[in-house]
């Protein structure tokens, strides 16, 4: 087994979705967290200057996606054929560019917040309406079983929802879906004990 350390700060964020699929496949590996007062010591160290990095017996591995479809392939939850591959990617894309809209790092607490309204209120319905009209009355999003598309549904949404707990109240199997995820044991489990962060 590959020894794996996986760096992030001490939040979900971009390595959530790979703290599930290590989770779920019961594969050993190192939670690395770093404090915010830290990075800039540690930024210049790392290829690329961003995080999450995923170190693969050595081989550093850059961007959250790539890093989580690598291990979503490597624990047979990256969908079971080609096009199901792409369907799921295509899902956790689109779920991307939608939390790529938010201005996470905006200081202005006013700025921020009226953008996080005006984003929740205005264009999160169109993407609620076409994962639910995707999903229809499926378990999963993609194929007969789960994929990591369904994580990053999970996660995405645990964020969303802490913001607009009200946010997916029309989409009853939009957040079934979400029980569903949180119901796989590994998961379950994962989610009691992964220390309680903001986002
Ligand atoms: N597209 C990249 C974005 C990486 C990114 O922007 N990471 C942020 C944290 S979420 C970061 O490293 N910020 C510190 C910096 O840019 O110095 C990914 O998905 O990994």
């Amino acid at each position: 087994m590959p020894q794996y350390k996986l760096t992030y700060f001490n939040l979900r964020g971009r390595a959530e979705i790979s703290r599930y699929l290590f989770a779920y496949s019961g594969k050993k590996y190192e939670d690395h967290r770093i404090e915010g007062a830290d990075w800039p010591k540690i930024k210049p160290t790392i290829p690329f200057g961003k995080v999450p990095v995923l170190e693969v017996d050595g081989v550093t591995i850059h961007q959250s996606l790539a890093i989580a479809r690598y291990l979503a392939r490597e624990s047979g939850l990256a969908g079971q054929t080609p096009v199901e591959q792409a369907l799921a990617d295509a899902i956790v894309d689109t779920l991307d560019d939608f939390m790529t809209l938010f201005p996470w790092g905006e200081k202005n607490q006013d700025v921020r917040k009226r953008a996080f309204d005006d984003i929740l209120t205005n264009k999160a319905p169109e993407l609620l309406k076409d994962l639910d009209t995707f999903l229809g009355d499926n378990n999963w999003l993609v194929g007969k079983s789960v994929t990591w598309a369904d994580f990053y549904w999970d996660v995405c949404s645990t964020t969303l929802l802490s913001y607009k707990p009200d946010l997916a109240d029309k989409y009853p199997r939009l957040l079934a879906l979400r029980d569903r995820v949180q119901a796989l044991p590994a998961i379950a489990a994962w989610i009691q004990k992964r220390p309680k962060t903001t986002m």
